[in-house]
């Protein structure tokens, strides 16, 4: 399974949870996304690093944005692209990954239910995320609350295209709900509360990896 630790804007050490990350021993694959800024330091660590969003621009007159080129050079291996607290217009998620493609960050594309998710498979991203936004940051996990919101995108992506992976993602937080959304047909899981705001973040990536 595939684990992104998003750590939005939480008031976390991203640089020790990434250290943390890499002191946890697992058979998953876990990658933090921290905020741009922190990107380089967190890349350092060795910890795979993820952007959470790229700006559907390249080189030229856009201050502000983040260039998916400047992102990449810093250390990103993949991206993050609408999020439910991040959300862009389809054409944006289109040219957020064309500009993500070209400079060779990996991307997940998220999204807020199973239609939503054919949606946005149907642009070719390496993978989706299912997260209904009402259990972000509950702590109830999605595959315990709404098991057929994850089950449904599952088969929706593969419907659009089977190569496309399926995370899912809000209120996980132990290793027995990573092991459900496996059991529901996910390749991967997003979280971040857990993580990001746990008193000790080594113990709580421990217990979700387990
Ligand atoms: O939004 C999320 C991950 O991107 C999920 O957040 P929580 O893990 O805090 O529910």
């Amino acid at each position: 399974m595939f684990v992104l630790v998003n750590l939005k804007a939480y008031p976390c050490d991203p640089v020790a949870v990434a250290q943390a990350a890499d002191r946890v021993t697992t058979e998953h694959d876990v990658a933090i996304a921290p905020q741009t800024a922190h990107i380089g330091a967190v890349a350092e660590t060795g910890v795979e690093t993820w952007a959470q969003h790229v700006s559907p621009v390249g080189h030229g007159s856009h201050t502000g944005s983040t260039l998916a080129e400047a992102t990449a050079d810093a250390g990103a291996a993949g991206t993050l692209l609408n999020h439910s607290e991040k959300r862009l217009k389809l054409a944006d998620i289109d040219a957020s990954l064309d500009a993500a493609e070209r400079t060779g960050l990996s991307t997940v594309v998220c999204a807020n239910n199973p239609d939503q998710i054919a949606a946005v498979a149907a642009l070719g991203p390496d993978a989706v995320a299912v997260e209904p936004p009402e259990l972000i940051g509950t702590g109830t996990p999605v595959s315990q609350a709404d098991p057929d919101i994850v089950r449904d995108a599952v088969a929706a992506a593969n419907e659009v295209d089977p190569e496309v992976d399926v995370y899912c993602g809000a209120g996980i937080s132990t290793g027995d709900d990573v092991a459900a959304a496996a059991e529901l047909g996910a390749d991967g899981v997003l979280l971040a509360s857990g993580v990001a705001k746990a008193d000790d973040p080594q113990a709580a990536l421990e217990s979700l990896v387990e």
